[in-house]
Parts: structure tokens; C-alpha cells; sequence
């Protein structure tokens, strides 16, 4: 469950997200949409515990969310704008670490779970084959589809999708969505920031942003 309470966040005098408050329940999948530079990506970054909200608070399944490295030890996965992926890394590598890092597998059968994540993820994003490729050496959609591999394979309580389907195409983007979905069916909260309208169209929710302000279309 996000709790998303009277959050503002602010960069100096910039207000990018003013005031907002929803909730997401487990198994639901809310669209934020709205233009650019309208406060989305601020918006997960708040929830994610990546920037520091000026007033309001985030809770997400218990925990009031302070900062990055609690959040995601808590469970709050952020798929992130342009990936976020270390570049001179292999694909099967992105996904190593931060499952290396929440897990601390210690006996050789924790490894082999990780490793099973990891192989799960990349074949359900269609990149089975593509694990042992370093991320520069992969198409922007290759890498986008990486990047959700990484997600997934967290198996978050939250997962905060930042434009995580911008170049896919139709048939990409419609696996990205069943994924996401199938996230929310384990009994995650599901964000997905997009301009894309049948993205939008396809989820529990739809809210709309618009000047750090936020408005429903559909409510969940
Ligand atoms: N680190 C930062 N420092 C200062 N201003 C920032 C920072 N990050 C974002 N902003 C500003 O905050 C506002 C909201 O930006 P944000 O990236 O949250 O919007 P967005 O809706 O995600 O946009 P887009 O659809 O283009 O990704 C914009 O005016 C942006 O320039």
C-alpha cells in the first residue's frame, strides 16, 4: 500500500509536486500522465525516498519512506527515466547487484535463487539471450526492457515504472504492461508514470499531472 499524504516536494523556490495526496492499494496500477515537466518523475522519486519531500509524507506498507537506501530495502523498486543502468555492465550484471545487495544470499542455494530471478526476469522481457551483453551494446528498447527485467526481479512491494515502456514497440510495451500487471497480481502497488495514452487507459487508475498538481481522470 502507498500512502501518498499532502506531499509537496521542491527544488529551491520550484514547487514540482504541490499538495498531493492518493492511495494505492496492493494489486492496483495507477497511470500518472501529464506533460512534461508536469512533477511525475518528482512525484516517484518522493515515493521512492530519492528526493526529499518538503512537507507531506510517503508511507509505503509501514514505513515512512526518509531515504533511497531504507526504501529499497523495504521494497520500494523504482524503474527509473532513462534506466538507470551502468552502461559498461552486463545485462544478467544490473540485475545481480541490487538483488545481490537486498538479499545477502549467504548459502550456495540462495545464490541459485538469485540466479533463477535473474534468468525469470530476463526471459520474461525477451531477453533471455541477451544477459552476458554489456548495456551499451544493447538498443535503447533492449535497454528499457533491462531496466524492467531489474525491477521485477525485486519483487517490490511498490513498483514505480518512470516512462518504462517511451520506446517500445506495441509488442514490448504490451509485455511490459502484463508484467507490470503481474506485479500488482502478487500483491504489489503499481505507478506507472507515462504520455502514453493506451498505457494510461490500461490501468486501475489514471491521474493526471499538471503543474505539481493532481487530478483524477479515472480513481482507483
Ligand atoms: N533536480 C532538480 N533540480 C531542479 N529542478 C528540477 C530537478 N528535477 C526536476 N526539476 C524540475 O521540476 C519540475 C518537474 O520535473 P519532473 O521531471 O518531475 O517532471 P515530469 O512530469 O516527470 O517531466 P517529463 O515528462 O519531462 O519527464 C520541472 O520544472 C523540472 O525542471
Amino acid at each position: 500500500m502507498i500512502i501518498v499524504d499532502n506531499v509537496t516536494v521542491a527544488y529551491g523556490d520550484l514547487v514540482a509536486v504541490a499538495d498531493v495526496s492518493f492511495t494505492v492499494p496492493p494489486g492496483f496500477v495507477l497511470a500518472v500522465s501529464g506533460p512534461s515537466g508536469a512533477g511525475k518523475s518528482s512525484l516517484l522519486w518522493a515515493i521512492a525516498g530519492a528526493v526529499p519531500v518538503k512537507s507531506g509524507q510517503v508511507e509505503v506498507d509501514g514505513l515512512v519512506i526518509t531515504d533511497r537506501p531504507k526504501a529499497a530495502a523495504h521494497g520500494v523498486v523504482l524503474i527509473p527515466q532513462g534506466n538507470g543502468l551502468a552502461r559498461v555492465l552486463t545485462a544478467r550484471e544490473n540485475l545481480t547487484i541490487p538483488l545481490l545487495a537486498d538479499r545477502k544470499p549467504s548459502s550456495d542455494a540462495e545464490l541459485e535463487e538469485v540466479d533463477r530471478a535473474i534468468e525469470q526476469a530476463l526471459t520474461a522481457v525477451g531477453l533471455a539471450d541477451s544477459g552476458d551483453h554489456l548495456v551499451e551494446e544493447l538498443s535503447g528498447g533492449e535497454q528499457q526492457r533491462v531496466a524492467v527485467a531489474r525491477g521485477i526481479a525485486q519483487q517490490g512491494k511498490a513498483i514505480l515504472a518512470d516512462e518504462s515502456t517511451s520506446e517500445l514497440d506495441s509488442t514490448n510495451r504490451e509485455r511490459v504492461l502484463d508484467l507490470l500487471r503481474t506485479q500488482a497480481d502478487r500483491g504489489a502497488a503499481v505507478i506507472i508514470a507515462t504520455h502514453d495514452p493506451s498505457v494510461a487507459e490500461s490501468a486501475d487508475g489514471h491521474a493526471l499531472m499538471d503543474e505539481g498538481r493532481l487530478s483524477w481522470v479515472r480513481r482507483l
